[in-house]
């Protein structure tokens, strides 16, 4: 793949004929401007030969150095913008600002991995103001090595904010945010502090008190004191989040009061602080309702500083101009784009490797901010954040593709074209309470339709379409193995992959031993071995992982249903030849799912030996009154266990009635008890049952709020 410049750059020209190479010595004449700055140690790393007498020489500077003031003119007039020129016996970086020449010198860096310096000239500048990620999911927080890798990666990309705001930290959230962190705990933040700095990166710290924040001077000053304790760890940009609570702390006149007085008697205070950042708690439209006010008291209200975050019409969608213009005037400012993507954490069982697509092309003038929420993989959300990057900086110039090849290329150039093979599998999410979905083995889908479609409909081979099948089964197999053995090239990233690296290599031989038993259902003895590994390579494939309770997917958009679909249809095909019964089911669970409640109506059941499960959810779920859930069995099953935990206290299951039946007509109270005193999960008294249905009803005759922890069942032996 040809060199390209990350992000792509709003303007790049380059003498096709001529280069120089790369000069060992140089004089360097640097502006006063950069004496604290991170631009210089930067060039200091990439050119370390620094002679006063060389012929060579590097002008480095902001548009208020004399050192650069003849390129004042090529200086884009634009926040972070920079101007670099490569000329026979000289470099000019000229920045806007300092953070323009750092990027100015990323940009010279990229240059200098050619063999020979092309004497080109780049005026550039992002087009999005902040640019970055936000930490913001549920699941297992990132590494302290995972977060230094991710803001060198920011560094190199351009991207400026980092927003500390793991779900699960418990100083961030509910119980602990008003307690300082540990000194250990402190220290690592203050080495990720000093390392965004470094990067040209503003680190944010987010705090998430909505949960139990009491509207009152007290938690006031707690709060203050926690970001005081933070900003002597040299935090220099501080949020607060209110999302995903409910009661008190969801009040948009108190939030916004709150938010105001952090600003007046803080941040303002301070002079050296970014703007706040704040999450609401109507943090999407399908959520809000603009006659109830809160968006327009947030709007009204807060100070015009602060900045309102927003995750789009639903809570995981791309965004565009509609979506813009929904939101901005109600809020009277350019929103806080918070991007759900790639985030996995309810979709645990599911990588998101694929490309970055579907926001505007065109929306680069409403939006303060972009920030990624990304997976709990660090490294495998780069393939996503590397594209994050380029899409903000030029959106105009953003290529989807394009930048995902080079977002895989960057992150493992030696293994590439396997990394990119396995990237395309596994894009989609599955079925999900979100109904967001990404396409998947885009390249592979026509063969994959032919196949089936002939193969179904006229029992006979497209052969065109077989092989090209058969021919990607082996990339995957190669890939997978190639993958896993890759050694130090990227082994955090192969070790956070593994099992997914794993269920991809079974994913290929599952499917090239389905279209071996194509070509057998008319052969009595010969298709028996078939059918029998084909079973084997399915349990494989199900009972994996057990660090993922929900198991890995992998290939479940495209590969899987359609291997799964050409395996029924061989069996079935013998089965009517030979008058047998070989089982024809290839994804088979016994337990099926029916809910009105939208959230948990997409969740999918697993089977393991004798346990049955609901996925749980992390999302609050919004429980109509009278809303009920179905756990329907394949045949009456005589239950061991049932636990449940809505995340709710002992009064809040009382909303709640438990039922079982053997007909699915009548039906039978199934008393619930805490397990433990004190916590949420609950047991059901239905050992020793024999059911074919179980229902959760909400009896309250209002909405409940509550989570989705735990729906389990065992059978018994
Ligand atoms: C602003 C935001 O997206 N907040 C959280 C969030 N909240 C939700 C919800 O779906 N929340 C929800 C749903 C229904 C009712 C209340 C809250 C999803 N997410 C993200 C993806 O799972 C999660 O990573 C994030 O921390």
């Amino acid at each position: 793949q040809e060199f390209r410049l990350q992000p792509t750059p709003q303007n790049y020209t380059v003498q096709q004929d001529d280069s120089i190479s790369i000069p060992r010595q140089y004089r360097l004449m640097a502006g006063n401007s950069l004496n604290n700055g991170t631009a210089l140690p930067l060039l200091r790393s990439l050119m370390p030969e620094e002679a006063p007498d060389a012929a060579f020489r590097i002008y480095i500077g902001t548009k208020g150095d004399k050192v650069v003031s003849s390129y004042r003119k090529r200086i884009p007039q634009k926040s972070e913008g920079y101007f670099l020129k490569i000329e026979k016996d000289r470099i000019i970086i000229a920045g806007a600002d300092e953070r323009g020449t750092y990027y100015g010198v990323q940009t010279l860096a990229q240059l200098l991995t050619l063999d020979k310096l092309p004497l080109a000239e780049v005026a550039d500048y992002p087009d999005v103001p902040y640019r970055g990620v936000v930490e913001g999911f549920y699941g297992t927080p990132w590494s302290q090595e995972d977060r230094i890798r991710q803001l060198d990666f920011y560094g190199r990309n351009k991207m400026n904010v980092y927003l500390y705001g793991p779900k699960d930290d418990p100083y961030h959230s509910t119980p602990h945010w008003r307690k300082p962190y540990p000194a250990q705990e402190a220290e690592r933040l203050k080495q990720l502090v000093d390392r965004a700095r470094d990067n040209n990166v503003i680190f944010y710290w987010a705090i998430h008190p909505g949960q139990d924040i009491r509207w009152n001077e007290e938690d006031r000053e707690l709060l203050l004191q926690k970001f005081e304790s933070m900003y002597q760890l040299g935090v220099r940009g501080f949020a607060v989040f209110f999302d995903d609570i409910s009661g008190e702390g969801t009040k948009a006149d108190k939030q916004a009061e709150l938010l105001n007085y952090i600003d007046n008697h803080f941040v303002q205070v301070k002079k050296d602080v970014a703007p706040l950042v704040m999450c609401p708690t109507e943090y999407n439209k399908s959520w809000t309702k603009v006659e109830g006010g809160y968006l327009t008291t947030l709007g009204e209200k807060l100070n015009k500083d602060i900045q309102i975050m927003w995750t789009g019409n639903r809570v995981i969608a791309t965004i565009d101009r509609p979506t813009l213009d929904f939101i901005n005037p109600l809020i009277k400012r350019k929103a806080y784009i918070w991007w759900n993507f790639p985030v996995s954490d309810y979709v645990r069982d599911h990588l998101l490797m694929g490309p970055v697509y579907g926001n505007g092309l065109d929306i680069e003038d409403g939006m303060s901010a972009f920030v990624s929420n990304p997976m709990e993989h660090a490294e495998a959300s780069k393939i996503s954040l590397y594209s994050v990057a380029d899409y903000t900086w030029n959106m105009e110039k953003f290529d989807s593709d394009t930048s995902w090849r080079h977002a895989i290329k960057d992150l493992m150039p030696l293994h590439a074209e396997y990394l990119e093979t396995f990237a395309a599998h596994n894009s989609d999410l599955g079925k999900n309470g979100h109904g967001f979905r990404r396409e998947e083995s885009i390249r592979l889908q026509p063969a994959l339709s032919a196949l089936l479609k002939s193969y179904l409909e006229k029992g006979e081979i497209d052969e065109t379409a077989y092989n090209q099948v058969d021919e990607e089964c082996r990339k995957i197999i190669l890939s997978a193995d190639m993958l896993l053995a890759s050694g130090n090239e990227n082994r955090p990233l192969i070790d956070e992959i593994r099992p997914w690296l794993t269920q991809f290599k079974l994913v290929g031989e599952y499917g090239k031993t389905v279209l071996e038993m194509m070509r057998l259902p008319q052969q009595e003895k010969a298709f028996l071995p078939g059918h029998a590994h084909a079973q084997a390579l399915q349990t494989l494939m199900t009972d994996n992982d057990a660090r993922y309770p929900q198991g890995v997917k992998s290939g479940s958009g495209q590969l899987m249903p359609t291997f799964d679909a050409l395996f029924e249809a061989s069996t079935k095909q013998y089965n009517q030849r030979f008058h047998t019964a070989l089982n024809a089911r290839a994804v088979y669970s016994p337990y099926t799912l029916e809910s009105n409640v939208q959230q948990l109506a997409l969740l999918p059941t697993q089977q393991k030996g004798k346990e049955g499960s609901i996925a749980p959810s992390n999302e609050v779920i919004l429980w109509q009154a009278g809303g009920s859930l179905t756990l329907s069995m394949d045949r009456p099953r005589v239950l061991a266990t049932l636990r449940i935990d809505l995340g709710t206290k002992e009064e809040g299951y009382t909303h709640f009635r438990l039922e079982t039946s053997l007909d699915g007509k009548t039906w039978r109270n199934a008393n619930l008890q805490s397990v433990w005193k004190g916590y949420t999960m609950q047991k059901a008294d239905v050992e020793g049952q024999k059911v074919l249905k179980i229902r959760l009803t909400n009896t309250s005759g209002s909405e409940q709020k509550v989570y989705f922890k735990a729906f389990r069942l065992t059978e018994q032996e």
